[in-house]
């Protein structure tokens, strides 16, 4: 349960980024701290800015800068790369395809999505089945993007490695049971500045995107340090900023690790309102359970609260395909 957090903490992760084989994780001092921080800000915010994660901010500004080049384009050059039922749901959506409670929002985006080969998850996987639609320009758009999606991978392996102790003493407990395949989704996606409030412009065109909760486990969001454009939802209500910090990511807990957490963690609402003037580009990568996991909370948590298991198991894939398959109005 979300509190009436006023801010999102700054997490240092750098002592989680190491050879966990090779060592007492729990009697680490230094991992036992940011072990302790990852679970405190997992049940007060569900968010929280990750520091000390590995990557050079010259290559988080990289990504970023590819992602805007793309969106530059002409909307032709574009559409070339459009997302469909029939491209396995891969690829590019103009602004206002893609609808977050009933809402198109505001805001053009690339999907990818892990390969999903043919036949792989029998019927589950089939909907998402298909080849990325990698653009061919910026050329080396997709050369870079699959080195930052492996990096973005083991970060949020080392900090679900953290969670893991914090929720059962053992970091290698969660991934064990339906992370050891982890499944990812990237969402490269690009905010036009919402029409001043003189004119004659209603919701929809004013949201970049509406309330919603992530789908998986965690979330590394890497935004544009200039603009102030995400808010996180605490529990009485009010809507806080996320500020871009600097070379930081912010990550956040999904609908998957809310469950195995047996609701002791948060998948925040959140949402995207651009009013900044700009352009705004967001680089989001999920970091999902095995697509066919099927997550339950986790002994010791319903232990922890009384014997009482507050959610049913749930499958990830067929999670994520209700979702995607809602998100958009197909011609
Ligand atoms: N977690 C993900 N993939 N976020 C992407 C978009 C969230 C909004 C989506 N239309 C929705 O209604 O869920
Ligand atoms: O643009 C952002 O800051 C957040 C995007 C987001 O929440 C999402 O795509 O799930
Ligand atoms: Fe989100």
């Amino acid at each position: 349960m979300a509190t009436e957090f006023k801010s999102i903490p700054l997490i240092d992760i750098s002592p989680l980024l190491q050879k966990w084989d090779e060592l007492h994780e729990s009697q680490n001092e230094s991992i036992a701290e940011v072990v302790k921080k990852l679970d405190e800000a997992c049940k007060n915010e569900g968010f929280f800015y990750v520091t000390g994660h590995g990557i050079p901010l010259p290559f988080m500004e990289e990504i970023r800068r590819i992602t805007r080049k793309y969106f530059d384009q002409p909307s032709e050059d574009k559409l070339n790369f459009k997302l469909s039922a029939s491209t396995g749901y891969r690829g590019y959506q103009a602004i206002h395809e893609n609808i977050t409670t009933g809402i198109p929002d505001m805001q053009e985006a690339i999907d990818f999505y892990r390969e999903i080969k043919e036949g792989m998850y029998g019927d589950l996987g089939e909907v998402l089945q298909g080849p990325n639609l990698w653009p061919s320009f910026p050329p080396d758009f997709k050369q870079l993007m699959e080195f930052y999606i492996n990096q973005c991978t083991d970060i949020s392996r080392n900090i679900l490695r953290g969670i893991s102790l914090a929720l059962a003493g053992s970091a290698k407990e969660i991934e064990s049971k339906i992370s050891k395949d982890p499944f990812w989704v990237l969402r490269t996606i690009g905010y036009p500045p919402s029409p001043s409030s003189d004119g004659q412009d209603n919701a929809r065109s004013t949201i970049g995107c509406g309330a919603h909760t992530d789908y998986g486990l965690l979330t590394l969001l890497n935004q544009d340090d200039d603009i102030l454009a995400l808010e996180v939802k605490n529990k009485s209500g009010e809507w806080i900023p996320a500020s871009p910090i600097k070379g930081t990511f912010i990550c956040n807990v999904g609908d998957m690790l809310k469950i195995l957490s047996n609701g002791l963690y948060e998948s925040t609402l959140h949402r995207v309102i651009n009013s900044s003037g700009k352009y705004r580009v967001c680089v989001a990568y999920f970091y999902e359970p095995n697509f066919d996991a099927e997550v339950e909370p986790l002994d010791v948590c319903v232990q922890n609260m009384g014997g009482i298991k507050k959610f049913e198991g749930a499958c990830y894939g067929k999670h994520l395909v209700n979702k995607v398959t809602n998100n958009f109005v197909m011609e």
